[in-house]
């Protein structure tokens, strides 16, 4: 579905993202896990236009996506969350989750059905009216989740969606994200330092460190491997319940 070959970026003396490449497949959970300042979320601004690359492709479908605008790849069937949520403050939850629906609709009542049907799906019907900044962050993660399902993505990336969320709000959220793969076929790009919810939800993994790819494979494979115990994993191995 999503093809990224040798891509790279460089922030004037730092290679953000050294020559990565990976796929894809349709249908599935896909994780990318490292250390902070890894290159992760570069790597999906890079994907999703929010930034220019340096070199490479990223192939979406049957199309070249690499240099497009991030309106055009959004409109080609690709949505996105951000790390640092940033909701339009002084809009209500609504108006929000419109932004994500007004370029998928010709008219403005369709678009405020869609709308409010992810907003109903996601349970935030009862903040519906309130002003996004108002929401505690756990809300404020379903918000930009349902802002981005509105844009009515086939292939969706998820930028530490579980960060700040507490056991219960994780738990929430990994079913959430499980329903709508299984259940509304969309596929599924999720950055992720929770690695709980990588384990369970996640089919392949790829690991970064330090902009390059230092591991690819399925959950036991990623989290077995001593080098990617060693650069990230750490302590943490026993709680991942590989
Ligand atoms: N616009 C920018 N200008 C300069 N340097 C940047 C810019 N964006 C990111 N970087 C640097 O690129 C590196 C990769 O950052 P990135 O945010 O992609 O990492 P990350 O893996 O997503 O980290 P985290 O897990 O902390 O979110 C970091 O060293 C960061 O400081």
């Amino acid at each position: 579905m999503l093809t990224v070959q040798n891509l790279s970026k460089r922030f004037g003396g730092l290679l953000a993202v050294d020559d990565i490449s990976f796929e894809i497949q349709k249908g599935e959970i896909f994780g990318i896990i490292g250390p902070n300042g890894a290159g992760k979320t570069t790597l999906f601004n890079l994907i999703t236009g929010n930034i220019p690359s340096d070199k490479g492709q990223v192939r979406f479908q049957d199309h070249v996506i690499t240099g497009k605008k991030p309106h055009q790849i959004a409109s080609l069937g690709i949505g996105r969350t951000f790390q640092m949520v940033k909701p339009f403050g002084g809009l209500t939850v609504e108006q929000n989750v419109m932004m994500g629906a007004l370029p998928r609709h010709k008219l403005f009542a369709d678009a405020q059905k869609a709308a409010n049907e992810v907003i109903d799906r996601l349970g935030l019907k009862p903040y519906a009216r309130e002003e996004a900044r108002a929401l505690p962050v756990g809300l404020k993660k379903k918000l930009e989740l349902a802002r981005a399902l509105a844009t009515q993505p086939s292939l969706l990336f998820l930028d530490e969606v579980m960060g700040g969320l507490n056991p219960t709000e994780v738990q929430e959220m990994m079913a959430l994200i499980r329903s709508l793969n299984r259940d509304q076929g969309i596929t599924i790009c999720m950055i992720e330092h929770v690695m709980a919810a990588v384990v369970a939800l996640c089919e392949r993994i790829v690991v970064l460190q330090q902009g390059r790819k230092l591991a690819e494979g399925t959950a036991s494979e990623v989290t077995g491997n001593p080098e990617v115990i060693k650069a990230y994993l750490g302590g943490d191995v026993a709680h991942a319940g590989a």
